[in-house]
């Protein structure tokens, strides 16, 4: 990539949804440059469209939907590429991390075999195997024959997710898009995977777009940060800022419900009437 070239810029993206009778619009005209090294969040609630713009980036959306505007990949219009070309960007020039691993994996592939896959050609054997170990321990996975051979029905959720991650950064994208990927992780691993990708951005400058229902990891983990609400961009900006200073009041209302979750006193184990007699509202 050119130097001072911007990996990813949306322009103008909409995206509609037509099927029997429904017809209506899913994203409302966005627009957004990721530059290289910059961790962008994406929040909003379930259904804001977080999800179709991540997989309208990669121009993978089923026929249902329609998308008009351009997406940039380092300058170039991705959108208008035939899909032969964008087949050949996906992995190296654009990666994904799904939000539903069970969905992405193949049942039928091992560990191995899904990070080798995104491997730059030309390596012999021996290397790939030393680039599938060194991926694996990077997201936090046992190296070694057990793993690498394991298929994906062997797997706990929180490992899924981390085979993709380790498949997507394997391809040493210049674009990273992550949807929802540390869901299914403990809190100490979900930091140690947020590490794992700000260096990976820093060093690699590698533009990242992080999808999100978590707040808090984006505070503490995004340059910038675009807050959607009914497929609308409604706060685009430095994370710090928008979040410090939020002009909409969505995002007002959001982050005041954050703030205000207090702990509740703790429920004895095994006490079921306790618990049923809780509030939880
Ligand atoms: N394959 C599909 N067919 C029909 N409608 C869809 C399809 N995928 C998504 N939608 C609709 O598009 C809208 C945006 O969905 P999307 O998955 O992008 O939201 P999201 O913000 O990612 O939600 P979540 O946080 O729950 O994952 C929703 O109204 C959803 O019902």
């Amino acid at each position: 990539m050119t130097v001072g070239t911007i990996p990813l810029q949306v322009q103008q993206v909409s995206v509609g949804l037509s099927y029997s009778a429904t017809s209506r619009t899913v994203l409302h005209d966005l627009s957004f440059d990721v530059q290289a090294g910059e961790i962008l969040g994406v929040v909003g609630e379930s259904g804001s469209g977080k999800t179709t713009l991540g997989v309208a980036c990669l121009g993978l959306l089923p026929p249902v939907f329609h998308t008009t505007g351009r997406v940039l990949l380092a300058g170039r219009n991705f959108t208008a590429l035939p899909e032969n070309a964008r087949y050949r960007l996906r992995g190296q020039g654009i990666g994904y991390v799904p939000q539903e691993p069970m969905k992405a994996l193949n049942p039928g592939m091992t560990v191995a075999a899904h990070i080798a896959q995104t491997l730059p050609a030309g390596l012999g054997k021996k290397e790939r195997l030393e680039r599938v170990d060194y991926w694996l321990a990077q997201v936090g996975l046992p190296s070694g024959t057990s793993m690498r051979q394991a298929y994906p029905f062997a797997l706990s959720g929180g490992q899924r997710q981390r085979v993709l991650l380790a498949a997507a950064l394997a391809g040493e994208p210049a674009v990273l898009i992550a949807d929802e990927f540390t869901t299914a992780l403990d809190p100490a691993t979900r930091r140690n995977v947020m590490v794992l990708l700000k260096k990976q951005a820093q060093k690699r400058n590698m533009a990242v777009v992080v999808i999100s229902h978590d707040l808090e990891l984006v505070a503490h983990n995004t340059d910038t940060v675009l807050v959607l609400r009914g497929g609308k961009c409604v706060e685009y900006g430095p994370t710090q800022t928008v979040l410090a200073q939020p002009t909409s009041s969505y995002l007002q209302a959001l982050l005041a419900l954050s703030l205000q979750f207090t702990p509740r006193p703790p429920l004895s184990l095994f006490e079921p009437e306790a618990i049923r007699s809780a509030q939880y509202d």
